[in-house]
């Protein structure tokens, strides 16, 4: 999530009971419509990286590869269209690096060696990505574990509480949610939901 995704409530509080409701990972993703920029977009990034740090919770950033070195992050998440993952990895042999796939076109031309896991949707549809393709459904998730076994799948897109578990049994390993969390009127119940 970004701070654009948080409306009801300020974004350290929503990270704090996120993780209190059992959140693995968090993907600072500030970016579209009231998103943040320059410093403070790195302030803010700073602040929900700390809170990530005392919870043992890895913190993954979204896109701003330049961020990488400056807060320390355990992992970065790009697109077919970012900076390509073989730089990253140049630079940083041990971070994590997620890679979103939408369809074979994009698989055949994903560098699956040098990344650590891939971003398989939208499932569903999304109201937060402004830019979102089309949905894929759990079949996307379904025809990536039949050809990739061990390869670990994140589903993403309009994923909540009611639909996780088939994204879950369609073969993916997690689910990446954005307005379940920063919607939810009791946070830590939703997380433990999905
Ligand atoms: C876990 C995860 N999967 C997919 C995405 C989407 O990344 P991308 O296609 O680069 O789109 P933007 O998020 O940059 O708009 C993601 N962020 N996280
Ligand atoms: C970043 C991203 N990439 C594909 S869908 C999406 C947004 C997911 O947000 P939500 O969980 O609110 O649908
Ligand atoms: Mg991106």
């Amino acid at each position: 999530m970004g701070t654009q995704n948080c409306i009801k409530q300020d974004p350290e509080q929503i990270l704090r009971e996120a993780i209190s409701g059992g959140i693995t990972a968090f993907q600072f993703r500030e970016k579209g419509k009231g998103s943040l920029t320059g410093q403070a977009k790195i302030a803010m990034a700073m602040k929900l990286r700390d809170i990530c740090y005392n919870e043992d919770i890895p913190f993954f950033i979204n896109d701003d590869v330049d961020l990488i070195e400056l807060l320390q992050v355990d992992g970065v998440h790009i697109g077919q269209d970012d900076i390509s993952a073989a730089k990253i990895r140049e630079k940083h042999p041990n971070l994590a690096i997620g890679l979103s796939v939408f369809n074979d076109a994009e698989l055949a031309v994903s560098p699956l060696s040098l990344i650590d896991y891939i971003g398989a949707g939208p499932i569903y549809q999304t109201t937060s990505k402004e830019d979102a393709k089309q949905v894929t459904g759990t079949k996307w998730v379904e025809s990536l574990r039949s050809k990739y076994p061990k390869l670990p799948i994140v589903g993403i897109g309009g994923i909540d509480t009611g639909n996780a578990a088939k994204v879950i049994e369609a073969g993916a390993n997690g689910v990446a949610v954005i307005s379940v969390i920063t919607k939810a009127d009791n946070i830590e119940e939703a997380v433990t939901n999905i």
